[in-house]
């Protein structure tokens, strides 16, 4: 007789191999689309995920005909486990079309939104990359980074109100079928642990205080350049001055509001041009540091099939994406990459994607995932507080002149690194606060608008530059809203990064708890091989094994925990309550019942 278990392990293989060839096929499709939308590449998308659906509900039907509860092999379980989860396939052919036809209109409507020039009406050719994502980052005309907000909003989000209330509906209906109570516990499952949504909240407890610090000092700087009348000193920030279309990071208004103006400018992106960086350039640098790690370099084939700048002629979606196509060997990305600082990070970003594909590429098709979609996040982010370092950025010419241990210095590097990685997590943490609402029914469509500014008040501090209404759906302006791309990840990536960071410059010898010489926020892993071999040990095991095992192994701890980024940043933290205690600033913001209009 054959041990149950073996057959199970030989049917396991077989679901591999099939899985695996069909994954291929699908994200060639779905990349024939996001990287040149056209109804020939949608219809060839729709048609090849409809397919993939169809085989994958009769794989199921014999797959959870297996015991597999009751086998002694963790590892067989998990994989049954994993495999028993249908997902969207789940709805009925025509359902499962029509989710997937929303989604797509979705995003190629989003992709393809143009917006009229503030200063020429003729010119209405603009779109949110390079166009407006450069205009809101540099005007410091409030009316100008008003008409762009505003007309952004009118020309995405406005546009898809109704598709994304069917898509909230069939979303739901898959997540019952797979026995959820709806698509926000669906998604919740990837974290492994029923008070997942407590953690999040008491990690936002702990740092709530140091953003409420930067928050107060922001505003104060906003208000000295624009007045009263624009920037009220006890209120909420009007959301278009911060340098970024959802206000989601600060960093484009650090030279308007650098506690220590005249020192070396940290913000390199003038130096990149100067050298004539090319987007190529960029991404080879980010190789280099990997490798320098004695991590993976990119394949041939990366470098041949990546799209690294917006290609003309054609509509395609520009919003960044690395790609695995699940062959072990064709790896991608698609960015529309600008040359500047923000863009170099965003490709270390991206370049973490694929060095995660390249470290599981041996796992079995099923655990080729992160051990949470949080540390897909994570990795490139780790490399990138490294290479962001002053330290760092004279290694590779892009500084000049010696290192200064000057501390007004340090408080403006810590200030621009705050204004990312401070500034974002409560943005993060809204996004999904509102999504996991609307999915349980608790903000209806009748208020989605309102609620989202509700949100955006309690949390982030900020209001729109103009009253909104339920005709608006300033959501839908946001790119994950509108491709159904989760979010939370993000604000666990931006906590569990720091304990990845610390972890690492412990093991590189660049870190130590107990000597001041060494603080963490100087800390620069490039060329350490133990380093990059302790990380590596934890990306090799993709999702095969639950996350908190995955982060024993670089961290010895198996919580989530906010501790590496307070300790980032507690000089930034104690100057911040020094200074706001100068100027008597009023922490935290009244808030605004204003702003949103319920017309419905
Ligand atoms: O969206 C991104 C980068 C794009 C991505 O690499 O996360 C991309 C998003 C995506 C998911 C699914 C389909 C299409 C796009 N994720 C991936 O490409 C990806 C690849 C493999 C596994 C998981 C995600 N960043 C977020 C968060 C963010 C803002 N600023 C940052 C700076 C550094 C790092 C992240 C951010 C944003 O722009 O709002
Ligand atoms: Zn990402």
């Amino acid at each position: 007789v054959v041990d149950p278990e073996q057959e199970a392990r030989q049917y396991l293989e077989l679901l591999d191999k099939e899985y695996g060839r069909r994954a291929n096929v699908e994200t060639l499709a779905e990349w024939g689309y996001a990287s040149n939308i056209t109804d020939e590449t949608l219809q060839y998308k729709l048609n090849v995920s409809a397919e993939h659906a169809k085989f994958q509900k009769q794989q199921w039907l014999e797959t959870i005909k297996y015991p597999w509860h009751t086998y002694k092999d963790p590892d067989i379980r998990r994989q049954f486990q994993k495999y028993s989860v249908l997902g969207t396939a789940a709805l009925s052919e025509e359902k499962f079309d029509k989710l997937e036809k929303l989604v797509s209109e979705m995003e190629s409507i989003y992709s393809t939104a143009k917006v009229c020039d503030y200063n020429d009406a003729t010119k209405c050719d603009l779109s949110l990359e390079p166009e407006l994502t450069e205009r809101l980052a540099e005007s410091r005309d409030p009316k100008e980074l008003s008409h762009i907000w505003v007309e952004w909003r009118h020309a995405s989000g406005e546009k898809v109100r109704s598709q994304f209330e069917h898509y909230v509906a069939l979303s739901n209906e898959a997540a019952v079928l797979n026995n959820f109570t709806d698509a926000s516990a669906y998604w919740l499952k990837d974290y492994e642990a029923e008070d997942f949504q407590d953690q999040v909240k008491a990690l936002w407890d702990q740092v709530k205080p140091l953003y409420q610090q930067l928050h107060a000092y922001v505003r104060r700087r906003l208000n000295e350049k624009y007045g009263d009348d624009v920037v009220n000193r006890r209120g909420p920030i009007p959301a278009h001055l911060l340098g970024n279309m959802w206000a989601q990071t600060w960093n484009n208004i650090f030279d308007i509001s650098v506690p220590f103006p005249g020192k070396q400018n940290i913000d390199v992106t003038e130096e990149m041009v100067k050298q004539g960086y090319t987007p190529l350039r960029m991404f080879k640098l980010s190789e280099e540091f990997f490798v320098s790690l004695n991590l993976s370099a990119m394949p041939e084939t990366f470098w041949k099939n990546s799209i690294l700048e917006k290609p003309e002629g054609r509509e395609l979606i520009c919003h960044a994406s690395a790609w695995d196509f699940y062959d072990s060997k064709d790896f991608r990305i698609k960015q529309c990459t600008a040359v500047n600082m923000e863009d170099l990070f965003t490709a270390h970003h991206e370049m973490g994607h694929i060095q995660y594909f390249l470290q599981y590429k041996d796992q079995p098709f099923i655990y080729k995932e992160g051990a949470n979609p949080g540390f897909h996040e994570a990795v490139g982010d780790v490399m990138a507080l490294s290479v962001s370092t002053p330290k760092h950025l004279r290694k590779v010419g892009l500084l000049d002149g010696a290192s200064t241990d000057d501390p007004e210095a340090t408080i403006n590097y810590l200030y621009l690194q705050g204004l990312q990685k401070i500034v974002f997590l409560p943005f993060a943490y809204v996004v999904d606060l509102w999504r996991w609402a609307v999915f349980q029914g608790e903000i209806t469509s009748d208020a989605y608008n309102c609620n989202w500014w509700k949100l955006r008040g309690q949390y982030q501090g900020i209001e729109p530059p103009v009253d909104r209404t339920e005709e608006d759906f300033d959501p839908g302006s946001k790119y994950h809203v509108i491709a159904s791309v989760p979010y939370i990840r993000y604000f666990v990536s931006f906590i569990i990064q720091f304990q990845f960071h610390r972890a690492l410059c412990i093991e590189a010898g660049e870190y130590d708890p107990q000597d001041e010489s060494k603080p963490l926020h100087e800390c620069d892993i490039y060329q350490s091989t133990k380093a990059g071999n302790l990380l590596s040990k934890m990306l090799q095991m993709g999702s095969s094994k639950p996350w908190p095992d995955a982060m024993e192994v670089v961290t010895g701890q198996r919580l989530m925990d906010a501790s590496g980024l307070l300790e980032y940043f507690r000089p930034l933290h104690k100057w911040l309550e020094q200074e706001n205690a100068k100027t008597s600033e009023y922490i935290g913001w009244d808030p605004t019942d204003k702003h949103c209009v319920q017309t419905r």
